[in-house]
Parts: C-alpha cells; sequence; structure tokens
C-alpha cells in the first residue's frame, strides 16, 4: 500500500470515539494515519473490508489513508502526532510495550474522558509523567459531540484545549471538516476535569431517569451539577474560565441528555434495579463515570468541596446503597 505525504496520525484504540475519530481525520487530504486496535479478527475485517464490525460498523475507512497494526510500537513509528482513544482504565495495558524513545519528539492528543484508575491522575499527566512529553505537546478533544452522530455526518463542535494555543490550534485544523468544527483554547485541565466531572452526572441522570424521575427533576439535577462541577474544577485548577461554553456546558448537557451516552444508559440499567456487574455485562461499552466517581470521590478527600451528586452516584455504585433511598436523600439538598 502506498501512503499520501502529509501528516501522519497514529490513533490507539478500537472503539466507537477511535473510528469516529479516524473518520474525521480522512475527510482531510493530506493525512496518513496509523491505527492500532487489540482486537485480531476486527484488524483482519478492517484490512479486507474496510469497516470496523464491533463499532459504528456503517462508517467507511477510507483504505488509501489508514494503515492497521497489530503493535503500539509500529503504529507510533514516524508519527507526528499520537491520539489515544481507549477507556482510560486499560490505557496504561494498551501503551504496555511504548517507552520515552517510541514517543520522543511527538505531539500526544488524549480523547479520553477519564482518569487512570487507582492513581486518579489526568490522562496528560500520567502521559508526561510516564512519557515525559512536556504538556506544551499535548492536547485533548473534547466538547459535545457523540461518536455515533459524527458517524451520521450531524453537525457537530469539538473545543481542541492546550496549555498554549499553538498545539490546540494545530490540531484543530486537523478536526475540522464539512460537518465538525473544531475550536481551539488554552484550558488543559479545566477541561478534563469537566469531562470527566460530567460522565458521573449523566450517570446520576440515567439512574433518576429509571427511577421514575421526570423532565422537571433533572434540570435541577443538571443546573446543581454545573455548579458542583464549576466547584470542583475551580478547587483543582484555579483560573478564569467561560463554563457555560460548550467546552464545558454543552459537554454536561450532551452526555446527561443523549440517547447515544454510554453513561447515562449505564446509570438507568442501576436505576432500574440492575447491579453494577449485570449492567457493565449487558453494555459492549463503557460507562468512563463508573471509574471517574471513585477517583473524584478520593481526590475530594484532600479538597472538600460539597459534592452531593457525586457522592449520592458513589454511594449506590461502591457501597451498594439502594438508588432509591439515596436519590430521596439528595433531592432534598437540590435546589
Ligand atoms: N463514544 C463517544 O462518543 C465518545 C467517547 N469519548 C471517550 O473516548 C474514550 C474511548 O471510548 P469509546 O471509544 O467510546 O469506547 P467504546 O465503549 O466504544 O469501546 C470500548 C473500547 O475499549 C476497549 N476495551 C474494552 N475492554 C478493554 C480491556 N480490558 N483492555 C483494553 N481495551 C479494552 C474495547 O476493545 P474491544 O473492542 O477489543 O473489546 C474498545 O476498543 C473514552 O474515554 C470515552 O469517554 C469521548 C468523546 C465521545
Ligand atoms: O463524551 C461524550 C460526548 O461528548 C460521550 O459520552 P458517553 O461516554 O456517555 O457516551
Amino acid at each position: 500500500m502506498s501512503f499520501l505525504n502529509g501528516t501522519k496520525i497514529a490513533v490507539i484504540g478500537g472503539g466507537s470515539w477511535a473510528t469516529a475519530l479516524i473518520k474525521i481525520l480522512c475527510e482531510q487530504n493530506n493525512v496518513q494515519i496509523r491505527w492500532w486496535l487489540r482486537n485480531q479478527k476486527d484488524i483482519e475485517h478492517i484490512r479486507k473490508y474496510h469497516h470496523n464490525p464491533s463499532y459504528l460498523s456503517d462508517v467507511v475507512l477510507q483504505p488509501k489513508k489508514i494503515k492497521v497494526f497489530e503493535k503500539t510500537t509500529d503504529a507510533v513509528k514516524g508519527a507526528d502526532y499520537v491520539i489515544l482513544a481507549v477507556p482510560a482504565a486499560f490505557i496504561e495495558e494498551a501503551l504496555q510495550d511504548l517507552s520515552v524513545k517510541h514517543l520522543q519528539g511527538k505531539r500526544i492528543v488524549s480523547a479520553i474522558k477519564g482518569m487512570i484508575p487507582g492513581q486518579n491522575i489526568l490522562i496528560t499527566d500520567w502521559a508526561s509523567e510516564r512519557f515525559g512529553i512536556e504538556l506544551k505537546d499535548t492536547c485533548v478533544i473534547a466538547g459535545p459531540c457523540h461518536a455515533e452522530e459524527v458517524a451520521l455526518e450531524k453537525q457537530s463542535y469539538l473545543s481542541i484545549a492546550s496549555t498554549e494555543c499553538p498545539a490546540a490550534e494545530d490540531f484543530a485544523k486537523l478536526m475540522t471538516c464539512r460537518y465538525v468544527a473544531a475550536n481551539p483554547l488554552d484550558d488543559l485541565y479545566g477541561v478534563e476535569y469537566a469531562a470527566i466531572m460530567k460522565n458521573i452526572i449523566a450517570l446520576a441522570c440515567g439512574i433518576t431517569h429509571g427511577l421514575g424521575y421526570g423532565d422537571n427533576f433533572q434540570a435541577v439535577l443538571v443546573s446543581n451539577a454545573m455548579q458542583e462541577i464549576g466547584n470542583l474544577v475551580t478547587a483543582l485548577d484555579k483560573r478564569e474560565r467561560n463554563l457555560s461554553s460548550s467546552a464545558y456546558l454543552g459537554d454536561l448537557l450532551v452526555t446527561a441528555y443523549s440517547q447515544f451516552s454510554r453513561n447515562r444508559l449505564f446509570g438507568n440499567m442501576i436505576g432500574r434495579g440492575y447491579s453494577v456487574k449485570v449492567a457493565q455485562l449487558e453494555m459492549k461499552m463503557i460507562a468512563e463515570g463508573y471509574y471517574a466517581t471513585k477517583s473524584i470521590y478520593e481526590i475530594n478527600k484532600l479538597y472538600h468541596v460539597n459534592l452531593p451528586i457525586t457522592h449520592a452516584v458513589y454511594r449506590i455504585l461502591y457501597e451498594e446503597q439502594a438508588p432509591g433511598m439515596v436519590m430521596d436523600d439528595l433531592k432534598k439538598v437540590l435546589k
């Protein structure tokens, strides 16, 4: 296969978001995509039929622009950018064969909306500690955008955040196409923490919906959630930011209300009486909010921010308290 000349982008991950991001990148003329995914059957299917059989299987994957690799060490060779699109709980395992030398001189882009469980650190901090990547060479992809709507080419917006705008500006150009507008911003940590928090809130929305609460309650839940997110993000990274912009509020709204949200769906099953184990087995996809709830709960032991919604979700998921009873308590403190 002969590659076009141009920007080389390694994509790590084989799920719905990796597949959607590759679709967006393929809209550019001058890109070479080097794709790693773990599932050998899927690799063979993609090479032969140019579709991912397991996620967004309708998306056509342009063979001239995409090369699929079995090994991460091969996928990142010569790449200008390395996009991480594996759920946070599995990223260490996915990148276990890579060392500092493999990622030297490359820009790392996290598309992950989660933290490393147990260590409770952001993906960008983990990548810079593990691979010596400078924060200025790190970006995150955020904003309200579900992979399923990208697959349908529905107009979407992304926020590309970095500590310095040049890195974000360059990458935003690669993520902009007929149906996606990507905008840079310089709030790496704020955007990352807000994206993690909104998954917990979407879980809470799903739980309450599963319990039979209506739109009136959910509107109050989401308004209170925005304050909860704002208070925590400010405690963790104090600076001026416009929390009503789409990178923060927009992402909260789409995850809390969308039919495509994994976190909302997971919560809904819990509200309807599924155990955590059964809900996880039922869902082929990953709800990051499950892991995030524990990470944020633990981080907040140092910060003591008032996080009533996160605490309610923690009691349900990790202390096995009855969702109905926990939400009875929560509804007394919402305003
Ligand atoms: N989907 C979306 O719309 C969006 C997702 N994101 C974020 O993107 C990240 C990736 O999520 P997404 O693509 O949706 O994931 P999906 O739920 O679509 O897919 C799950 C992925 O995780 C892999 N996986 C599951 N278990 C393991 C394991 N034990 N070890 C290694 N890999 C495993 C699966 O591989 P396999 O198929 O081989 O099991 C698959 O590639 C998340 O952080 C998510 O928050 C961000 C914005 C939008
Ligand atoms: O972050 C997302 C949309 O912006 C995806 O959220 P879910 O993982 O809940 O589907």
